[in-house]
Parts: C-alpha cells; sequence; structure tokens
C-alpha cells in the first residue's frame, strides 16, 4: 500500500469499466467517476479525466453487440457515442455544481510542438476556470496509423502535459499480476513497480472484449509517466472510492509504479514520445556504447545503415544491429545525407556537407535515450 501527496491527478477509466454488462454505458459508473473527482476537487486536488467509452456508449445506442473491428465501424460508432458519452458527464458533474470540457485529441496534435503547446495551453487555462476536462481521443477522425489506439499511452502524455503529479489508471483488475488473473488463478498482485522493465514479460492482452491492448498498453502508459518523473497507480474501479483518502494519509490498494530520479525535461519528452518519426538509423556497437554509456551525440563513423524518409530537423529512430530501439532524436541530415555520409569521418562528412550545423548527425541535446543500458 502506498501513500501520496498529490495536487494534481490524471484519472484513465478504460471501456471495460464503464460498459455495462446489459451493453451500453454503465451509467451509475459515470456517476461513481464523478463524485469522486468532485470530492478530490473539493480537497483541492486538480483532476483531468481521460475517458474511454465512445464506442461502448455508441454500441448501446445502435443496439450492436460485437465491438467494430474495422476502422470505419469503429469510427462511425464512435461518433454515435462520444457525445452520449460526455453528456452523461455533464449531467452528473452539474449535480455537484461543476462543469466540464471536452477535450479530442488526436496523435498528431501532441506530435507538433506548437500544438502541443497550444494543447497545453488551453488545459492550463480550463484548470484555472477549475473546469474539468473530459479527454478522450479523436476516434472519429484518427487515421489508424495516427492513432493512439488505447487510452493508456494517451493519459500518459495527458500527464506529462499538464505536469500532473500521479497517474491514476482504473481498470477491471486489481492491478498487475505476475501472469493475466483472469486466465491463471495462481497470479499474484505486485503492489510496487520500481524498474518496469522486471516485470514487462508479464504483461498480457485486453481481459474483455471491449478493452483495447489489456495490461501491455498499460506498462506502455507507465514507462512513459514514470520516465517523465509522474508516479503511476494502477487501479481496480472497484476501489475508485479510495482515491479520495489518498491525500489523507490513507493508501489505495493496487500497483504503483514509482517515477525515475532523473526524469526527462520538455523537449526530451517530446522527442521520446509525443514527436513522430518516419524513419530509423541502424547503428554500430560502438556507437551503441558512446551514446548510452558516454552518453556522447551520433556521428556519421557508426551509422551502418538507414530506412524511410525524412528531411533535415526531423525526429528518427536509433536503433543497435539488432533493431532494438537505443534513443529517438532529431537529424540535423536528410534521409539522403546521411545515406552519403554514412561510416566516414567527421571531417569527410564536412567537406561533402559543408552546409551541415556540424560534426554531429544527432547532437546529445537533442536525444532522449530508450534503453538504459547495453
Ligand atoms: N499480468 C497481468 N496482470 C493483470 N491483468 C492482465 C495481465 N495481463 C493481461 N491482463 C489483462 O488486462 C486486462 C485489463 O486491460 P483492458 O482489458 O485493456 O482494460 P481497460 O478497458 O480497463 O483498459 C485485465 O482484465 C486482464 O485480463
Ligand atoms: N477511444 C475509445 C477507447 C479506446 C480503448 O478502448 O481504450 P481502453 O479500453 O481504455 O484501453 C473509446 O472511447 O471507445
Amino acid at each position: 500500500m502506498t501513500t501520496f501527496s498529490a495536487r494534481r491527478i490524471v484519472l484513465k477509466i478504460g471501456s471495460s469499466s464503464l460498459n455495462h454488462s446489459r451493453g451500453g454505458l454503465d451509467e451509475e459508473a459515470i456517476a461513481e467517476v464523478v463524485d469522486v473527482i468532485a470530492a478530490l476537487k473539493q480537497s483541492g486536488i486538480e483532476c483531468i479525466l481521460v475517458t474511454s467509452g465512445a464506442v461502448a456508449a455508441g454500441m448501446g445506442e445502435l443496439r450492436l453487440h460485437t465491438r467494430p473491428r474495422d476502422l470505419a465501424g469503429k469510427q462511425a460508432v464512435a461518433a454515435v457515442g462520444q457525445g452520449v458519452l460526455i453528456e452523461k458527464y455533464a449531467q452528473n458533474l452539474e449535480r455537484h455544481g461543476l462543469v466540464g470540457a471536452q477535450i479530442l485529441l488526436s496523435r498528431i496534435d501532441l506530435a507538433e510542438a506548437s500544438r502541443y503547446h497550444n494543447a497545453q495551453n488551453t488545459l492550463e487555462k480550463l484548470l484555472r476556470l477549475q473546469v474539468v476536462p473530459i479527454i478522450n481521443e479523436n476516434d472519429t477522425v484518427a487515421i489508424e496509423e495516427l492513432c493512439f489506439g488505447d487510452n493508456d499511452s494517451l493519459s500518459a502524455l495527458v500527464a506529462g502535459l499538464v505536469h500532473a503529479d500521479l497517474l491514476v489508471i482504473l481498470t477491471d483488475v486489481d492491478g498487475l499480476y505476475t501472469a493475466n488473473p483472469k486466465k491463471d488463478s495462481s497470479a499474484q498482485l505486485i503492489e510496487e513497480v520500481a524498474d518496469i522493465s522486471a516485470v514487462e514479460m508479464m504483461a498480457g492482452g485486453a481481459g474483455s472484449i471491449l478493452g483495447t491492448g489489456g495490461m501491455l498498453t498499460k506498462l506502455r502508459a507507465a514507462k512513459i509517466a514514470t520516465r517523465f518523473g509522474i508516479g503511476m497507480l494502477l487501479l481496480n474501479f472497484t476501489r475508485i472510492g479510495e482515491l479520495v483518502e489518498l491525500n489523507e494519509g490513507q493508501g489505495a490498494r493496487g500497483t504503483y509504479f514509482h517515477p525515475v530520479k532523473h526524469r526527462l525535461a520538455g523537449r526530451k519528452r517530446w522527442i521520446a514520445y509525443a514527436g513522430l518519426s518516419e524513419g530509423s538509423i541502424q547503428i554500430d556497437d560502438g556507437a551503441v556504447k558512446a551514446l548510452v554509456k558516454e552518453g556522447k551525440s551520433l556521428l556519421a563513423k557508426g551509422i551502418k545503415s538507414t530506412e524511410g524518409t525524412w528531411e533535415r530537423k526531423e525526429i528518427v529512430r536509433i536503433l543497435n544491429l539488432v533493431g532494438d530501439e537505443v534513443a529517438r532524436g532529431v537529424i540535423e541530415l536528410s534521409r539522403h545525407e546521411v545515406e552519403l555520409v554514412k561510416g566516414l569521418h567527421s571531417e569527410k562528412m564536412q567537406e561533402l556537407i559543408p552546409d551541415s550545423s556540424g560534426e554531429e548527425v544527432v547532437h546529445r541535446d537533442n536525444m532522449t535515450l530508450m534503453m538504459d543500458s547495453v
């Protein structure tokens, strides 16, 4: 059991918690979420809600029994359901004299630095106005390749965006278990996680026809949030009431993921998790060591091959020889230029590309490591 002293919390509710057993939205669940938000606000804690449920609500309206699998089907059902979902939240907030605001985000909204900051400013303004931001993915217009896909990663990015001090993901199990508890009755609950890489192999997929991603996407969210310096609590939705006592020295029983000690700063966060990358470069073992162990920039000498397309100053993924992601960074050269200079010494590179900004192909300051050790 872990205790907290949070002032700003992002709460994420999954489809599994909002879906009624008879189909459609579970209105009691929505009322419960709102009661908890109202109580938290009463004790001075700001809340930002990331809520799934548009597809579940749309299925209820259209009397569908199975979740659509194709993109157009999912988008159409979400378009029907999102309005219903937000209306239910608004009605319940009104009972407490509170106002909510609907924010539908697409991957692309966080991928461009200017749009990222714009979303950040709007959310800050809403919080200052005492409004409860209610966020979901903009399912109706998202293009498949540019989808968050699950709201777990979205909630972690939102937690970073608003500088929250706790992310709470509510789901239909008590937390992370040593194996999927719905399939393995001997699975044990893990109450605290300090190193996500040590538990990664325990995560399985979604637990119901409505859930997306299961534990895999929750661990991805935990990785993002904790690298941002934000702790993440994974909690059973049935225990949502325990959140109200969090700051009174009481803990909530679930899985708590501890934030890392050296958190990523603003731009490095954006490079690693919000910006989009169109290409990748593969580097040799010496270059991996220079980046990961010695904290150096990437030079042309260590580059073996390239893939994808990009222009100068775009984000690329930097991979080792077996394809694991070592880092991400803003690259100084286009793909065509990197192809010209890969494997060459820096003097030769500068000779071939005289207007390059320096000897670095990816400067250390513009790079985020995605791997802790080699
Ligand atoms: N190691 C694990 N520990 C706990 N749950 C797991 C694990 N592996 C897979 N799961 C599954 O993850 C499900 C929760 O994710 P999901 O169905 O996507 O819900 P949500 O809609 O709340 O995001 C659980 O119901 C469970 O079946
Ligand atoms: N944006 C979708 C939810 C995506 C999704 O299913 O997420 P989740 O169940 O929280 O893992 C919706 O509102 O139905």
